[in-house]
């Protein structure tokens, strides 16, 4: 059972996907979203990746503050991301769900031997 909190979460995350969405269409010039969308996928996901690069520096130097910061570039940046490339909040959580429940240490170790 989600906690009131887990529900307020989940619809920031949900409010953010529908904003990035109807902001693609908007003017580069006043738009972040716009802007960065109209560079293409190569600039979005090199921001994702510097983006997670602070997130790891912050969590290395106990930056609590800094990994919270970082943390929310790299999830705005992953989603305007996803809203490139079509994929939906819904299609990423319905992945976590269906791997609910399934170690990750025995998931890697029924893979097929290479
Ligand atoms: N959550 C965010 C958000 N987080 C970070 N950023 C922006 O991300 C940018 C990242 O900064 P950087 O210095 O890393 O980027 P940069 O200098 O443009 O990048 P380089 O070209 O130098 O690589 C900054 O401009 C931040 O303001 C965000 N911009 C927008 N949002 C959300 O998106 C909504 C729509 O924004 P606009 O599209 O700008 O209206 C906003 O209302 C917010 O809810």
């Amino acid at each position: 059972m989600e906690s009131p909190a887990d529900i307020a979460a989940l619809a920031t995350l949900a409010r953010l996907e529908a904003t990035i969405a109807q902001r693609r269409q908007a003017d580069p010039s006043t738009s972040y979203v716009a802007k960065l969308s109209a560079r293409g996928t190569p600039k979005i996901a090199q921001k994702v990746g510097e983006e997670a690069v602070e997130s790891v520096i912050a969590a290395m130097a106990d930056d609590r503050a800094g990994l919270i910061g970082e943390s929310a570039d790299l999830l705005f940046h992953l989603m305007v991301l996803w809203a490139d490339k079509g994929v939906a909040l819904a299609d990423v959580c319905a992945e976590l769900d269906r791997r609910e429940g399934t170690s990750g240490i025995a998931e890697k170790a029924s893979r097929p031997k290479a």
